[in-house]
């Protein structure tokens, strides 16, 4: 249960304190409810959506108003989560409609916007939202709306270069004034150094055991999810047979450094 409400400055404590928390992708108000009765402080109403509750095979389809419906719904569930809402495809691609879209999310219930991507045009759209009152969490690494220009889901930073880029990007997020940043599908030790490097908690999926955090996607951890699973993905239900106990497994293995373990890492 969560007795009062998880914000921004609490995730930053939990940095601090080395206290590793636990994030997963909710969309509807029976998941939501169930998740924050097991304690899960940070959700997200991540454009997977697009994929685990549409059935595309990416995420580019997902609209503005499919999140915003979702937020709603989840935001119903659980009163006192971090909620965070991820800006679908092409919904940020110039600051005018970045500012609208992210007010019609925080309307439906977030309390964090989540944007993908590097460059300076990301930068000044943090700082534009930020500056405007609006909380904003970054995304790099592997940032699935990029699937057709990578030509698959593929992991990044894996050469120097590449890794150092991502570096430099996440430190150019945290100045823009974001307050959280996902790092996806990278190196472990890329993961460790950009932890290290922001003073803003990250939460990593596919990054290794190093980030402040770590996010699933609800259908991933519960094992109903189709096709062949990520490397990082870990059904927490098998073990267990029951979806509470599910996720309080999962809480308690990113709690004591147990899950993501070496095999979950690339
Ligand atoms: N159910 C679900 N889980 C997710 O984690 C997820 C979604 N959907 N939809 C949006 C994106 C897509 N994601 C993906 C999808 C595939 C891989 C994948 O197949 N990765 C390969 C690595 C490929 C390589 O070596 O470059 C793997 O084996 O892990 C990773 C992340 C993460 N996100
Ligand atoms: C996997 C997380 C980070 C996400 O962006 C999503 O669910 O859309
Ligand atoms: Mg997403």
């Amino acid at each position: 249960m969560l007795t009062k409400p998880i914000t921004t400055s609490v995730l930053r404590q939990w940095k601090l304190a080395k206290e590793k928390f636990s994030c997963i992708t909710a969309y509807d108000a029976s998941f939501s409810r169930l998740f924050e009765e097991q304690g899960m402080p940070v959700m997200l109403v991540g454009d997977s959506l697009g994929m685990a509750a549409q059935g595309h095979t990416s995420t580019l389809p997902v609209s503005v108003s499919d999140v915003a419906y979702h937020t709603r719904s989840v935001r119903r569930g659980a009163p006192n989560c971090l909620l965070m809402a991820d800006m679908p495809f092409m919904s940020y691609s110039n600051a005018d409609d970045a500012c609208k879209n992210a007010a019609s999310l925080m309307r439906s219930g977030a309390n964090v916007v989540k944007l993908e991507g590097s460059g300076s045009w990301i930068y000044d759209t943090i700082r534009k939202l930020a500056e405007r009152s609006v909380p904003v969490c970054g995304h790099i690494g592997m940032t699935p709306q990029a699937v057709n220009i990578y030509g698959g889901f593929k992991i990044q930073g894996r050469n120097e270069t590449a890794a150092n880029q991502i570096l430099e990007s996440a430190k150019q997020i945290e100045k823009a004034g974001a307050q959280i940043l996902v790092l996806e599908c990278i190196p472990e030790t890329l993961g460790q150094q950009i932890t290290e490097s922001v003073s803003i908690p990250t939460i990593g999926i596919g990054a290794g055991k190093h980030t402040d955090s770590q996010i699933l996607v609800m259908h991933d951890a519960l094992g109903i999810s189709s096709g062949k699973a990520p490397r990082f993905v870990k059904n927490f239900l098998s073990g267990t047979g029951d979806i509470r106990a599910a996720v309080r497994l999962y809480i308690q293995e990113v709690k004591e450094g147990l899950y993501p373990a070496k095999e979950h890492t690339y």
